[in-house]
């Protein structure tokens, strides 16, 4: 490629940079009168709500007129906010308008067509279409296409062309850093680039660099079940949030952001993964992580966490596990299915409503209520019309109650302010007599009297899921192999555990499903689209739970069965077997990504030699150093070697991270070096990273990544045994340029049978 080629492109970009800066000055003055407007519109609003009622009517009228207004202001923020995103994308495209070229010839044309690719659309006004957002069908020819012939998916069916050219810049400053002619999909030499930088706090968006595999990802909208095996580091998180974007861009009209909901592993990855969709233009989808979501949906119970169960998992016996499984899978959940449809009126779990410590509505009673009901209703119809016969009688009892001397006697007893209170909002003489205001009052004495056996039936109280739960794990027909014994035991434990308002996390999912078939309810309807990133962490049970609360969505579903902490690994397409099964899905599709990007070539090379299926992970050719594995022979070394090599990363590297395998060892080893190296210990409630030497275990480190690392005792004692493969796989594979391990004695056989292509092994015998 020549000079000539470069300034004509320079040109170019100097072109339409000038027109943005036009544009950003039009788009300026637009948002300053909306912004004007905003002010007004709000500040009137203001005046009006503080307006002092006196007469009822006139309340309603001003109501009816505030709603109007309160309308009129959410439209002009709207808009405001609307412009503002605007000025903000061309401020961007100012910076750096477009990252591809492609030059494509349709059939019947005697010239190509050059078009240019960016993070966003840019028309100038002329309808000159300078700059094609990324996202846009024709687009997809950068990502996909090598040059020849090429095809691409419309709105109107598939196209084809010829691709004759592809080009890739890097601009910044609205300067062309660097240029590249390639027939690849996205040529390494730019990907080199990228991936060569350090760190970011946060991730960025990967739009300038996707890659084939990542593109079939990220516009795939056929599919209702997609499934993303990819070793660690190959992007799936990227890709899955600029496949958010593209969702977003491709049904405009009829998908927000908060229509999407992603689980992520935990807090401190919500916040690492929240750049990405505004840096494209587009709001955040909403995030949860599942501790958060069954915390939620079982109030004042606290449930065990996913790090706690890994913690105690590695104590499990042969039993406990079989239990275990047994408890994740698709049939226990067909179990609790088949337990709803044939329960009987006298196993379900009703309980009585009682105010003051009496009975208000007696369990009995309710279980009356219910058998009235057609016997092939489902439960749940069931429950909704038991409880609108429940709230009927109650008002019943309320206008009873009202005439009961207890009242009177309360009325007798109110201050005048207190009955001033009550008369808020009426008028001197708006009763006709005074048994009529007598009337007034003591309806809502009643009424409040009564409001908690409302709130009871409002939220179900009058059903006790938990004791349901148990009456079930004592019915459910166990799977032949299982020690009958050891369930009983469980059981007994569940309740056990239930007096101290605990809940076993392998029971939640169970429980809630059990509780949302019998009452009804714990379903999102509106949600379209639902992301499980890290979905190896997840039983079978949970992700159906899962799809049940959200039962209209498409399901994305994103791991690395390979980074399953301290458990046996699964095969992908025995996994999607058991969705499609436990989803009935018809249009699936699995795909799997194994090339790594995020670390150097001698760390992946190293990471894969210890898997049993090592080989198909293939390494990126990014150059970098050798792990280092230090080996010392007591604990004191083991540290001195530790923070001298904290120490040094630190000058090299603006972030170590010191990654162990749980958080116990996590704790003891920040007690040690705490003095020497200032570290923070990052915890389960941390939203941010922060810079210089973090201690974490590795169940927080998920999904995320860093500078250096430096894995924490590698050695036989502390991973034994193969059960430990992931775990180890998945710290060393946090490491974008440097990898440390250090061993406190002989090595962990993981590592040892690996042949790894260490390049120092120090043993150092001074004291
Ligand atoms: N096409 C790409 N272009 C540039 N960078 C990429 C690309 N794909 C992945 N990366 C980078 O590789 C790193 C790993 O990506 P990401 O975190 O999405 O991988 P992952 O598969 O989710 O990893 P893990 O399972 O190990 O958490 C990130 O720094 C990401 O920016």
């Amino acid at each position: 490629m020549g000079n000539n080629d470069l300034n004509n492109e320079q040109n170019r970009v100097d072109e339409v940079v000038e027109k943005l800066y036009h544009r950003i000055d039009k788009t300026q003055i637009e948002y300053d009168k909306a912004h004007n407007e905003t002010k007004r519109v709000q500040q009137n609003y203001g005046n009006n709500t503080s307006v002092n009622y006196v007469e009822v009517d006139d309340r309603i009228e001003t109501s009816a007129d505030l709603q109007q207004q309160r309308g009129l202001v959410n439209k002009v923020v709207q808009s405001e906010a609307i412009i503002k995103n605007q000025l903000d994308t061309y401020r961007k495209l100012a910076d750096s308008p477009y990252f591809g070229r492609i030059d494509i010839q349709d059939e019947d044309e005697t010239d190509s067509d050059s078009l240019y690719i960016g993070t966003a659309s840019f028309v100038d006004d002329d309808e000159n279409f300078l700059v094609y957002d990324w996202r846009a069908p024709i687009s997809s020819i950068y990502y996909n296409g090598t040059l020849g012939k090429v095809k691409y998916q419309t709105p109107a069916g598939t196209q084809s062309t010829e691709l004759i050219k592809k080009r890739q810049f890097q601009i910044s400053n609205a300067h062309i850093d660097n240029m590249f002619d390639t027939n690849e999909t996205v040529g390494d030499e730019m990907l080199q680039n990228v991936l060569g930088q350090q760190h970011d706090e946060v991730m960025q968006n990967i739009v300038s660099t996707i890659q084939k595999e990542q593109n079939d990802i990220i516009r795939d909208t056929y599919n209702d079940l997609l499934v993303v095996q990819g070793v660690a580091g190959s992007g799936k998180t990227s890709a899955i949030l600029q496949r958010i974007a593209f969702l977003l861009y491709h049904s405009r009209s009829s998908l927000e952001a908060d229509q999407i909901i992603l689980f992520s592993p935990n807090r401190l990855f919500s916040h690492y993964i929240s750049d990405v969709l505004p840096s494209l233009g587009e709001r955040n989808m909403r995030q949860v992580t599942l501790q958060e979501f069954i915390d939620h949906r079982l109030e004042g119970i606290n449930v065990q966490s996913l790090f706690d169960q890994y913690e105690l998992e590695t104590q499990y016996s042969v039993d406990d596990k079989e239990i275990q499984a047994f408890k994740q899978s698709h049939t226990y959940m067909q179990r609790i299915e088949e337990y709803i449809k044939t329960i009987l009126n006298e196993d379900i779990a009703f309980q009585s409503i009682l105010v003051d410590g009496n009975i208000f509505f007696d369990k009995d009673v309710i279980r009356n209520i219910y058998a009235e009901q057609p016997q092939l209703m489902k439960p749940a119809d069931k429950f909704l019309k038991t409880k609108n016969r429940l709230i009927e009688i109650l008002k019943k009892r309320i206008e009873i109650e009202v005439y009961k001397p207890w009242v009177d006697e309360e009325i007798d007893q109110l201050s005048s302010e207190q009955y001033h209170d009550y008369m808020t909002g009426k008028q001197l003489g708006s009763f006709q007599d005074q048994d009529d205001e007598r009337y007034y009052i003591a309806k809502q004495i009643v009424t409040k009297k009564f409001r908690k056996v409302y709130d009871a039936l409002y939220n179900n109280s009058f059903f006790d899921a938990y004791r349901q739960y148990e009456n079930f794990m004592q019915q459910v027909v166990l799977p032949e192999q299982l020690n009958v014994d050891k369930w009983n035991q469980d059981e007994k434990d569940f309740e056990d555990k239930l007096e101290l308002h605990q809940v076993r996390l392998d029971d939640a999912a169970p429980l809630l499903y059990l509780r949302d078939l019998m009452v009804g309810g714990g379903q999102n309807r509106k949600m379209q689209y639902l992301f499980v990133d890290e979905m190896q962490d997840y039983s079978i049970a949970q992700l159906i739970y899962i799809k049940h609360a959200f039962p209209e969505t498409k399901i994305n579903l994103i791991g690395d069965s390979e980074q399953a902490l301290f458990k046996e690994v699964e095969a992908p397409q025995a996994l999607l077997n058991k969705l499609n099964e436990a989803f009935s899905t018809k249009k699936s599709r699995l795909v799997t990504l194994n090339r790594s990007y995020r670390s150097t070539y001698p760390i992946t090379n190293f990471a894969k030699s210890f898997l049993p299926n090592g080989d198909e992970i293939e390494a990126f050719n990014r150059p970098g150093k050798t792990p280092e594995l230090f080996v010392r022979h007591n604990i004191e070394q083991s540290l001195s070697a530790l923070v001298a090599c904290a120490k040094q990363e630190l000058t090299e590297e603006g972030t170590v991270a010191i990654v162990t395998k749980n958080l116990k060892q996590a704790k003891e080893l920040h007690q040690h070096i705490y003095k020497q190296l200032n570290p923070t210990l990052l915890a389960d409630t941390d939203r941010s990273l922060p810079k210089g030497v973090i201690v974490m275990p590795i169940y927080l480190a998920k999904g995320l990544e860093f500078d250096s690392v430096i894995a924490w005792d590698v050695s036989k004692d502390n991973f034994p045994n193969d059960q430990y493969i992931g775990t180890l796989y998945t710290i060393a594979t946090r490491a974008m340029h440097h990898l440390t391990l250090i061993s406190n004695g002989p090595i962990s056989p993981i590592i040892a049978n690996a042949n790894i292509p260490i390049n120092e092994v120090k043993i150092d015998h001074q004291q």
